[in-house]
């Protein structure tokens, strides 16, 4: 077996996971007690079959006649009937108690999950994060419903049992006590056996989704160059670990069963020889001998499931410390800037930004500093490979800077992104990266906003220039659009990205998007909507085509990480730097995307 590499999203610790499952259990306490009762009531009723059986053998040992066994029949009856009724009572209350908390707890996940900081996730791999909300979240589903209850009413059977016993006789019960060494002792066996195996198994899972992640989401590349032998054999390598701590685990299983066979045979042989004993010197009589037997007897399941659903609790104690671990955020949390106080009417605030890709990558962004007014547009241009995406997703606080700072009024952006609910959406990012989502355009724009009515989306959809081929569409915003529906332009999907955010309504927005030619009319058409987009808020524009520098109140101009240049649009033209070559060279034409290398 290959020892297991750390994954690089992280796993809660004991106490971070008990935190998430108190707030997971919120107001379901009731329910969970009532069932707990029901369990009491349903354990104690199992006694009665026992019992009725050493009466009725009392009996014909007795050579008592046929109404001698009217009591014992009643007495199995009536517990045969209520038995069921707690049984399900039982079943029913668990199951919603359960059933609402695992819900909660893949929420939760989902929602971690969707919030995580880009560099976490391409840190960590897309497959481990999806191992983690299904595979993980089910492996604590199923638990929950299943061991959750099993280990309960196990737990519960064998102590009213055990009473059971001493109320015949304690010594019946102390013999019973004899098995306990040895099922403590092997369960302390397999504990440390299968811990470290359900972890790692948990971890090579991961390793095996993101595998086979990353050959899917690059099937095109592997199928041209020829590539897809190499990554077959790095699938099989992460199955074939993953498989490997399988078997481990199911190894330790069967020994763990075997081991628990021994302890039932040594209690039972020590039950039948303190019965013999007792009903030999007179301190029993065969019914109640018979009672014992078959109590300790009944005590083999319970005990089984006890032992055994530690088995799927410490699976799913493992899944769920990777799905809380979601909400951890990771070595990034170190990094991210510390929250100072809020300062309302501050604006954005960079300070000694510096980033790098990986821990070992080179310095991309080499200590920025800007601030930004609110109201401001600032426009960044340079050169490919400049810098200018990093600095846009770092303001947007979608990824967390190596070193330094993005406060919004105080509050650094990397800690609103991954915030839920309004705050998170005071700063959006726009790229050119746009889904699609399957429905009709006004869904598609009401995603921002569920509660956006007609006019606003059509509002939306007039400021970015979208109203007329929206209009012209079969049934204008209701047409479902993208897959299985109509199909639009590049374009037409970037205008409806940008009337999204207009719905959203962020205090500061952050675009970067370059999908257009320069001096073509959808350049034109998205410089308009980008326009409309930033008008009456903060803006950070990437500056693709210099057209959307001219208009910005302040222009920066960077190089290699660093900010070489800033100033207004115009006096930076006048003063023949770098700024004033690219916008000669761009406004020459049939060069306009010069400045992009
Ligand atoms: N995800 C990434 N992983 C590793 N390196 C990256 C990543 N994204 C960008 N880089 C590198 O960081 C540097 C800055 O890239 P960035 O995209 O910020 O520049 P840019 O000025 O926006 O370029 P362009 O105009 O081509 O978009 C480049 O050297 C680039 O190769």
């Amino acid at each position: 077996m290959t020892a297991p590499t750390a994954t690089l999203l992280p796993v809660a610790t004991a106490r971070q996971t008990r935190a998430r499952l108190r707030a997971a259990l919120r107001g379901e306490r009731p329910a969970l007690w009532a069932a707990l009762a029901m369990l009491v009531l349903d354990s104690a009723l199992t006694l009665a079959g026992p019992l009725a059986i050493g009466r009725i053998t009392q009996a014909v040992a007795d050579h008592r006649g046929a109404g001698a066994l009217t009591g014992p029949v009643l007495l199995l009856t009536v517990a045969a009937v209520a038995g069921a009724l707690t049984g399900w009572a039982a079943t029913v209350l668990l199951a919603r108690a359960v059933l609402t908390v695992t819900g909660r707890l893949r929420e939760d996940a989902l929602a971690a999950a969707l919030a995580l900081p880009v560099d976490t996730v391409e840190a960590g791999g897309t497959g481990d994060l999806v191992s983690r909300v299904s595979g993980d979240a089910e492996r604590v589903s199923e638990a929950a419903s299943g061991a959750v209850g099993d280990f309960a009413a196990a737990a519960l059977t064998i102590l009213v049992t055990l009473a059971g016993l001493a109320a015949l006789d304690w010594r019946f019960a102390l013999a019973g006590l004899i098995a306990v060494p040895l099922q403590a002792h092997t369960l302390r066996w397999y504990l440390r056996t299968s811990r470290p195996l359900y972890a790692a198994g948990r971890s090579a899972d991961g390793r095996r989704a993101s595998a086979l992640l990353g050959a899917f989401t690059a099937l095109p590349t592997l199928r041209a160059l020829r590539l897809a032998p190499g990554r077959q054999a790095e699938v099989a390598q992460t199955s074939a670990e993953a498989m490997a701590y399988e078997f481990g685990a199911t190894r330790a299983a069967t020994r763990f069963y075997g081991r628990l066979n021994i302890a039932e045979f040594t209690g039972l042989s020590a039950i039948l020889l303190v019965a013999w004993a007792l009903v030999r010197s007179g301190h029993a009589d065969i019914g109640a001998a018979t009672t014992a037997a078959l109590f300790f007897v009944g005590l083999f399941d319970p005990v089984n499931t006890l032992l055994g659903t530690f088995d799927s609790v410490q699976q799913a104690t493992a899944a769920l410390a990777r799905i809380a671990g979601l909400t951890l955020n990771g070595p990034d949390k170190e990094r991210s800037s510390a929250p100072g106080a809020v300062r309302p009417g501050e604006g954005i605030v960079v300070r000694d930004l510096r980033h790098r890709y990986g821990d070992h990558g080179p310095d991309v962004l080499r200590g920025i500093g800007l601030d930004i007014a609110p109201g401001q547009r600032l426009a960044v241009v340079g050169t490919t490979g400049s810098g200018k995406s990093t600095l846009a997703s770092l303001i947007a606080g979608t990824r967390t800077p190596y070193a330094g700072g993005v406060t919004l009024d105080g509050v650094p952006t990397d800690q609103l992104a991954q915030r839920s609910g309004e705050s998170a959406r005071r700063i959006v990012l726009v790229t050119q990266e746009h889904h699609l989502f399957p429905g009709t355009v006004a869904d598609n724009l009401r995603l921002a906003g569920r509660a956006a009515s007609a006019p606003d989306v059509e509002a939306a959809l007039a400021a970015v220039g979208a109203a007329d081929w929206v209009a012209a569409l079969p049934e204008g915003a209701d047409t479902v659009v993208g897959r299985g529906g109509t199909r639009l332009t590049a374009r037409q999907v970037q205008q409806l990205a940008l009337a999204r955010v207009l719905l959203l309504d962020p205090e500061v927005v952050v675009l970067d998007e370059a999908t257009a030619e320069a001096g073509s009319d959808t350049a034109r058409t998205l410089d308009r909507a980008a326009l409309a987009l930033t008008e009456g808020r903060t803006a950070v524009v990437v500056a693709h085509r210099l057209s959307q520098a001219a208009t910005a109140d302040v222009v920066v101009v960077m190089a290699d990480g660093r900010v070489v240049e800033r100033g207004h649009p115009d006096e930076l033209r006048a003063a023949g730097g770098v700024y004033a070559r690219l916008w000669e060279s761009w406004t020459r034409g049939g060069d306009r995307t010069h400045h992009r290398g």
